[in-house]
């Protein structure tokens, strides 16, 4: 009898770890790109997490550096001039080095983390894919962008790296994963409707009048619910995007052009300056008074709701739904996605939970990393 097996007949309810920790062990170089709200947390995530993964499944995360929108950061790259003088550490942003910086040698498995929101960036992943880096992000434009981007993209990872984005449709709940699974066991996407915005969902529980709608706009975004740019949210863009993904998901070439959204923003602060936006705020006030008012008139709630279905039909907006809605009673930043296919036709699948702000959200991406990380093979 060999150890496993003698181990097994000894304690049959206590099964040894499919893979023994030694002989699976792997270094995986990481850089982040956007140690912002999600990005920070993501970093004090997995420096929590090295430890216990290195022990149990032999996985090493080195992180290698962190990139922001003006200065950069890489580690060991000058160890005598780093000691010599801590500024030299820092250098401007240059995502064509860091990327090289992170892959290193052919011999090392190295990933990029997009933690940003920039279109920049997310334009550069078909070269890191095609170069063999592996790519994670909740950054939305890259998987809702222009569709010979997301193409090339997905051409890249067919054949370099490979790429994740979980948490670009809401944050930490398993909404792609779970669409993937349902298509590739062959199931068939024949619609999906939801609350897809975490902030205008927090939003809507939370406005009954006795709070301006625009001290509540603030609140969110000091909590980590928005995007960067408020009106991403408000305009119902965030939302859009995330409908594209999963249309593109599931095979529908959909863009963002193809979806009907009802904005929040007034056209008169659409294009201010974001700070400008911030200090008028409260002209939002006047604005979102009215739909409230007509939600309490049949006494029902206020939503934002989006669909989608396989005739190309998708839209996004404000609605307001009697009291036994299903999605009338969600809780704070809750997010909720219900996937009609042909299994689940009559009864649909429901996805719901918190669908915002940067510990789910960087734990999203975390799990994003560890499924890559499991495929690797064991490098010498
Ligand atoms: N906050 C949330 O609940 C969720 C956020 N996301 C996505 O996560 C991403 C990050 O969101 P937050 O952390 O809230 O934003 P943030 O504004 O706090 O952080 C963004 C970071 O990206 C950096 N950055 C911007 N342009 C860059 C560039 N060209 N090169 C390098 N770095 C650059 C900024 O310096 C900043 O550190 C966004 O794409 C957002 O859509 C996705 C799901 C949920
Ligand atoms: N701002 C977004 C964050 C997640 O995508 C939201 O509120 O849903």
């Amino acid at each position: 009898m060999d150890s496993c097996a003698s181990l097994i007949a000894e304690h049959p309810h206590r099964l040894p770890p499919l893979h023994a920790a030694s002989s699976r062990r792997r270094t995986l170089a990481i850089g982040l790109i956007g140690p912002g709200r999600v990005g920070s947390v993501l970093l004090s995530q997995l420096r929590s997490a090295q430890e216990r993964l290195a022990r149990e499944s032999g996985l090493e995360l080195k992180l290698c550096g962190v990139a922001a929108s003006r200065r950069m950061w890489l580690d060991c790259d000058d160890p005598e001039l780093n000691a010599q003088h801590d500024a030299q550490t820092w250098r401007p942003t240059d995502l064509d080095q860091f990327a090289t910086y992170v892959r290193g040698d052919d011999q090392r498995h190295a990933m990029l983390i997009d933690c940003s929101a920039s279109d920049a960036v997310a334009s550069q992943y078909p070269y890191w894919l095609a170069s063999g880096l592996h790519v994670v992000t909740p950054n939305k434009l890259a998987s809702s962008g222009p569709l010979s981007r997301w193409q090339s993209i997905r051409a890249a990872s067919s054949h370099g790296g490979r790429f994740r984005y979980e948490a670009t449709v809401c944050a930490g709940l398993p909404v792609v994963q779970t669409l993937r699974d349902l298509l590739d066991t062959g199931d068939q996407l024949l619609s999906v409707e939801g609350m897809f915005s975490g902030t205008l969902a927090w939003l809507c529980c939370q406005y009954d009048g006795t709070r301006p709608f625009s001290e509540l706009v603030r609140e969110a975004h000091a909590l980590g619910y928005t995007e960067p740019d408020p009106r991403d949210d408000l305009s119902g863009m965030d939302v859009a995007r995330k409908l594209v993904i999963l249309a593109r998901e599931a095979g529908w070439p959909l863009s963002l052009q193809d979806v009907a959204v009802q904005s929040l923003v007034p056209p008169e602060l659409a294009e201010l300056p974001l700070e400008e936006f911030m200090e008028r705020l409260d002209e939002l006030d006047a604005v979102m008074s009215q739909p409230l008012a007509a939600a309490q008139a049949v006494d029902g709630v206020l939503r934002h709701v989006a669909s989608l279905d396989r005739d190309g039909r998708a839209q996004v907006g404000l609605q307001a739904l009697p009291s036994p809605h299903p999605f009338a009673h969600t809780r704070l930043t809750d997010n909720i996605v219900q996937f009609r296919t042909l299994r689940y036709s009559d009864n649909p699948m429901l996805v719901q939970g918190p669908g915002a702000g940067p510990e789910v959200t960087a734990a999203g991406v975390f799990a994003d990393l560890l499924r890559i990380a499991e495929s690797l093979e064991v490098r010498a």
